[in-house]
């Protein structure tokens, strides 16, 4: 008889998985192969050089797109598209202009037929949850960079997704905005006990947030290190020992990446 941790399925699993972009003529291989089995609740950040396929596994993992080889499934089932099991957060909002934050994060619950009260009592909690509670009635455009960031992330919440995937959320937030969001989302995960697959160009970010760290390779993108971080999660991990040994041996391993 299967143990129970072999009988539960991996929240996502790569299998041999490549991604080309384009036809015969202008073919680029951005990824692969790739292989990675995440379990339910990790926070799996990937890092890596510019252009290496980052966001196209995130984009293979959310169904945007299939892969050129290879399988992705996601809790036990191939992936066909994109599905409520999975919430995305871009780098840039996207938020709807015309629509308040709260109906904003409502939308996608609108959209499948939640019953009004159910979507009410939903986006409360999330306001709560994202520190917007204040804002429900604005529009994004009213709100700073960080506040529409979290909206957004509030968004992805809502139909109560296993997994969330971030594709760069704080690149474009300024430094002090950007720690803090840091903070918000690790609190989150860890009150929500979602499996997050989070993209970042910056080592510190990577080592902050992650339970592991996969660094790609130049493209196409192959993981050239998988490392699970020991880091305690309850307290500041910049006060722990090790967090600068971590730091310095992705940092190596995105430098030789990128050479
Ligand atoms: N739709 C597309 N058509 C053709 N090539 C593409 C397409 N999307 C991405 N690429 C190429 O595939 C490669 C991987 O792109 P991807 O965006 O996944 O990399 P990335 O690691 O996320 O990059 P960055 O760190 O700069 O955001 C790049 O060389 C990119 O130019």
């Amino acid at each position: 008889m299967p143990s129970a941790a072999e009988s539960t399925p991996h929240a996502v699993e790569l299998s041999g998985v490549s991604l080309s972009y384009g036809g015969r003529r202008d073919r680029v291989h951005a990824l692969g192969p790739v292989d990675a089995k995440i379990d339910p609740g990790e926070f799996v950040v990937i890092v890596g050089p510019s252009g290496c396929g980052k966001s196209t596994l995130l984009r293979l993992v959310a169904g945007f797109a299939p892969p050129t080889e290879g399988t992705v499934s996601v809790g036990g089932v191939p992936v066909a598209g994109p599905g409520p099991d999975r919430g995305v957060v871009f780098q840039q909002p996207r938020l709807f202009p015309w629509l308040s934050v709260r109906r904003n994060i409502e939308f996608g619950l609108r959209t499948t037929g939640v019953p009004k009260a159910r979507r009410r009592a939903r986006s409360d909690e999330l306001l709560g949850m994202v520190g917007l509670a204040d804002a429900a009635s604005r529009r994004p455009y009213e709100l700073s960079g960080g506040m529409q960031q979290r909206a957004a992330i509030a968004r992805a919440l809502a139909p109560d997704p296993e997994i969330l995937l971030m594709d760069e959320p704080f690149a474009a937030l300024d430094a002090l905005t950007r720690e803090r969001l840091q903070e918000e989302i690790r609190r989150i995960w860890q009150a929500t006990g979602k499996t997050v697959l989070f993209v970042t160009h910056s080592v510190d970010e990577a080592v902050f947030l992650g339970t592991r760290i996969l660094v790609l390779s130049r493209r196409p993108g192959r993981i050239v290190l998988d490392r699970s971080s020991e880091l305690p999660r309850s307290d500041d991990p910049h006060t722990h020992s090790s967090y600068l040994a971590l730091r310095e041996e992705v940092a190596a391993a995105v430098r030789d990446a990128a050479a």
